[in-house]
């Protein structure tokens, strides 16, 4: 049993602690024209995907799991402190997202806010009509080229998959430069979270990115050069983490987390598997989820093309062994020192697996070996994992899913006992 307030030490080990995000306004701000700029494939019913939210929440309550939300934890780490709301204003606020001509009025505005209303608009985005510019309009481009519904704030409705930006391997977290330009400040607000709120603030935790866990650290610029995301880290157990290489997370990235947990004794293996760079697979977790011990969901077709590298400390200080090995499964089996990991395949014929995949059925969460959560469409994978014994819960994902994420793509645990 972990004493720790935090950590993260299976992908199947009992849960006790978990962050979510509840559907919101960011949601609502989708449109028939910004739906893909945003990383979604279709409109959502709001009302709706709060429905199915709400249940999947309820299930873990009724379980013990204690769920946190994400938004409200920001509410709170801005109110915690004065330099909380100031530093959060100033990242989100910048000569590039409103304009140098209305850089200081909108943080200073900003600054005047509750942590309720400004937490609801760092999420929700914020338009123009809603900050009133228009006295602006003779003094910044950015408000008189503006029409009325134009963002001021992006919204960040991928706030829903909470595991991508923040993600912890055992007793650290690691705060990740996202890939595409619609989720970088994501990660702003996870830092506001983690560097803010007195549920975080004096816990004994590493960050494992960026490498001094600063706050000042976060340059919105190098983001564009560096990307990792939580949906392609999984700590396995063992001391083991596996990690995508895939659209979302570079080599690069990889090694910088590698470097940090060996150092630091979290871990002393890192595997590394090739990920088919398209939207479908964007991350290891659309593609292989654990579900016990020794069982996984896998997408067959990305396992015939997995080449696989496992990392181990080098010979000298910050120097890292790199060697092939001969699959992904013999790799995790090796790891995990099991004789056998049960590769549960997507259900269906081939046309099947590929819609299960694509609605998320290989993107399950568990709550304990064996337990897991699923949405309720992947019937023909949720029949196959009860055949081997696992235990499927379902929820409803008919909106959720419009993302492209499942249930492991809407969590970040924060504290799960390992295997
Ligand atoms: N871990 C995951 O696979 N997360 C799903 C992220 C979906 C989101 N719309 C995205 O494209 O980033």
């Amino acid at each position: 049993m972990t004493t720790a307030a935090f950590g993260v030490h299976s992908e199947v080990g009992p849960l006790r602690k978990v962050i979510v995000h509840r559907p919101d306004m960011s949601l609502k701000r989708l449109t028939p024209t910004n739906n893909d700029k945003l990383l979604f494939d279709d409109i959502l019913w709001v009302e709706h995907a709060q429905k199915e939210h709400d249940r999947f929440v309820t299930l873990m309550r009724e379980r013990g799991v204690e769920v946190f939300y994400h938004q409200e934890l920001l509410a709170q780490a801005l109110e915690a402190t004065p330099h909380a709301k100031r530093n959060a204003v100033e990242q989100a606020v910048t000569h590039l997202t409103v304009g140098p001509a209305l850089v200081d009025a909108v943080r200073e505005e900003l600054s005047t806010w509750s942590g309720k209303d400004l937490a609801t608009h760092l999420i929700g985005g914020l338009t123009k009509e809603e900050f009133d510019v228009r006295g602006f309009d003779t003094r910044s481009l950015v408000a008189a080229s503006a029409d009325p519904q134009q963002f001021v704030l992006p919204p960040l409705p991928n706030s829903l998959y909470q595991r991508d930006p923040a993600a912890w391997l055992y007793g650290g977290v690691s705060l990740n430069p996202m890939f595409w330009h619609a989720r970088l400040l994501e990660t702003m607000n996870q830092s506001t979270i983690y560097h803010n709120h007195p549920m975080f603030t004096g816990e004994d935790f590493s960050y494992w990115y960026p490498p001094s866990g600063d706050e000042a650290d976060f340059d919105e610029e190098d983001f564009g050069k560096a990307a990792l995301e939580g949906g392609d880290m999984m700590p396995i157990g063992n001391g083991t983490v596996v990690i995508g290489i895939s659209e979302r997370s570079t080599p690069q990235m990889i090694e910088h987390i590698a470097l940090a947990t060996f150092a630091a004794g979290a871990a002393e293996r890192v595997i590394a598997v090739n990920v088919p760079k398209r939207r479908s697979y964007m991350h290891l977790d659309t593609v292989f989820t654990f579900l016990d011990v020794d069982k996984a969901s896998a997408y067959l077709p990305f396992l015939e093309t997995a080449v696989t590298h496992s990392l181990r400390p080098g010979d000298r200080d910050r120097t890292l062994d790199v060697r092939p090995e001969r699959g992904f499964v013999d790799a995790v089996e090796d790891a995990l020192a099991i004789s056998r990991l049960d590769i549960i395949p997507t259900g269906g014929d081939d046309s099947q697996q590929a819609r299960e995949q694509w609605d998320s059925g290989n993107n399950f969460f568990a709550l304990e070996p064996g337990v897991v959560v699923g949405y309720h469409k992947n019937q023909f994978t949720n029949r196959k994992l009860r055949q081997h014994g696992v235990d499927v819960i379902e929820i409803e994902g008919f909106e959720l899913g419009k993302g492209r994420g499942g249930t492991h793509c809407m969590t970040c645990p924060i504290l799960r006992e390992g295997i």
